[in-house]
């Protein structure tokens, strides 16, 4: 038995939290180790009866907290081993569990957490007491993930974390992913007896004087995702680079030198992509509140990105003029649209308002992009990687996006499929150049790679939907 008042391992555990279950994740961190068990009996339970775990480490010490409890020393050598709460709080934690998250965190021990960090809830955080949830530096979920494991501010109480699901959630409680199944689905076979009219016309408004490559990227990743053809519009001063960087392209030069100024004649686009690289000129919001209005009128399909979106948020009378559209912000950008949001889980929920209220499909892009659709639904994206954390990522996207609804795709499938293959494409960029050196130049590069693994998927499980209605 140790002697001396620290220990290489700290256990805080609960005895209502606990389950022989935890004993695979315990007991391999505690082997051979001096350590010591706090023990919580809340709701005045029978002691827990941990001799298991004392017969397997006679260097164990299980200490039951009744009511003054005095800390232990934590240390950098220290582990501690969080198995408190889970995510099973309703409240903040208060009191003594307060104290002892603050103890934890003011320490330099090295923290596991177990079932979850303790005093995180498990989707919305907003009523929650920040400073009282332990911070991890792993956490091992003993379920499937709810959905602040999908919040970037949420990052820093979970640590690294992974899934040990020793208690796996029912279907309809999972948090909701866009799986390979459903876009193999989507995803439709080039027909044999086709030409470029086949797959949609799609008119691109990007570009301004300084942010050629915004234009210049989603023009590539819309060549290299199907489209039949392809007209840029941009300002003059960016002619010669597209037609150099894009020879697939046809474009249209604007009147003005350096931004966006012209009132579009959007009849027989197929689609029309709106916003990377465009630039907030006042001549640029003028011409885009008339092109947002000609769409609307000829119900040409609309998607609009990065300044399009930042120049709409300031007409938000023209927002019943987009019922339809596609809208792919980042947290920024749809704050324009929605306001100030204190976190992630009140971002998403009021982009879902937006979605509902106004019809409109949202990609809300982060590290995990959701996919909202008009009628309040989401999913996940599960693909991407930090590599993509790039500039010019979003243009790709958006790319994509027009060439899937110059095919004739629907928004749904649009957004769902378009995520999914730009994620999966900035994958295979990772895997064979590294997430440091890629670019979004990259995530192009990989998207023809992307498309034939899919469709050679789609063709082996599900005979590319070859009785399904082929594009257009
Ligand atoms: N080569 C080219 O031509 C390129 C041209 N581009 C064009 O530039 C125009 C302006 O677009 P924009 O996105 O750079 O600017 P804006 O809307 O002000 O927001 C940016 C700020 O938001 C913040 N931020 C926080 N969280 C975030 C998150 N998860 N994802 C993203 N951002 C997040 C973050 O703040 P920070 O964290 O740095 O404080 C960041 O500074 C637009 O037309 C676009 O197409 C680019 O595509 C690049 C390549
Ligand atoms: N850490 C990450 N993991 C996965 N995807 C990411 C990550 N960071 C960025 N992305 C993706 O890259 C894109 C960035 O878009 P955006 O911020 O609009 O960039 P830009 O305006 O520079 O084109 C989004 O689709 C986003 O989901």
């Amino acid at each position: 038995m140790n002697t001396s008042s620290t220990y290489n391992v700290v256990i805080f555990l609960n005895s209502t939290f606990y389950t022989n279950s935890l004993d695979q994740i315990i007991e391999p961190l505690i082997s051979n180790q001096s350590a010591i068990v706090y023990l919580f009996n809340i709701h005045n339970q029978e002691k827990l009866d941990l001799t298991h775990w004392e017969k397997k480490n006679n260097n164990i010490k299980v200490e039951e907290i009744t009511s003054q409890f005095v800390p232990p020393t934590l240390t950098e050598e220290t582990l501690v081993i969080d198995a408190l709460f889970g995510f099973e709080l309703q409240h903040p934690l208060s009191g003594g569990f307060a104290a002892v998250a603050r103890l934890i965190n003011s320490s330099k021990s090295t923290v596991v957490s177990i079932g979850a960090p303790s005093g995180l809830f498990p989707e919305d955080n907003t009523t929650n007491n920040l400073n009282h949830i332990i911070k991890a530096n792993y956490t091992i979920l003993t379920e499937e993930p709810p959905l602040a494991c999908y919040f970037d501010e949420n990052q820093p109480f979970l640590g690294q974390w992974n899934i040990l699901p020793i208690n796996p959630k029912k279907e309809e409680d999972l948090v909701p992913f866009t799986s390979e199944e459903e876009v193999i689905d989507i995803i439709k076979p080039r027909r044999r007896f086709s030409h470029k009219g086949t797959y949609g016309h799609g008119l691109l408004v990007a570009g301004s004087l300084g942010m050629a490559g915004a234009c210049s990227m989603a023009a590539s990743a819309s060549l290299k995702s199907g489209i039949g053809l392809l007209t840029i519009h941009t300002p003059l001063c960016n002619r010669a680079i597209h037609q150099v960087s894009t020879p697939e392209a046809m474009v249209d030069c604007d009147t003005n030198e350096i931004c966006f100024s012209q009132l579009l004649d959007t009849t027989g686009y197929k689609a029309v992509a709106v916003g990377p690289g465009l630039g907030l000129a006042e001549e640029s919001a003028t011409a885009l509140q008339h092109l947002i209005l000609q769409c609307d009128e000829l119900g040409t399909p609309l998607i609009i990105d990065a300044d399009g979106l930042n120049i709409l948020a300031n007409y938000p009378h023209l927002y019943r003029n987009i019922k339809g559209a596609i809208l792919t912000p980042h947290p920024v950008e749809i704050e324009r649209l929605i306001g100030k949001c204190n976190n992630s889980y009140i971002r998403l929920n009021r982009a879902i308002e937006f979605a509902k209220k106004f019809e409109v499909f949202i990609i809300l892009k982060d590290a995990y992009s959701f996919v909202i659709c008009p009628d309040g639904s989401y999913q996940l994206n599960p693909t991407g990687n930090e590599g993509m954390a790039t500039g010019g990522s979003g243009d790709v996207l958006t790319g994509i996006l027009l060439a899937l609804r110059a095919q004739g795709y629907s928004q749904e499938e649009c957004i769902k499929l378009g995520t999914y293959i730009h994620g999966k494409a900035g994958d295979l960029a990772a895997l064979e150049v590294g997430k440091i050196g890629m670019t979004a130049q990259d995530i192009i590069k990989y998207l023809p790679k992307a498309w034939k693994e899919l469709s050679e998927t789609a063709l082996k499980y599900n005979g590319f939907n070859l009785f399904s209605n082929s594009t257009n």
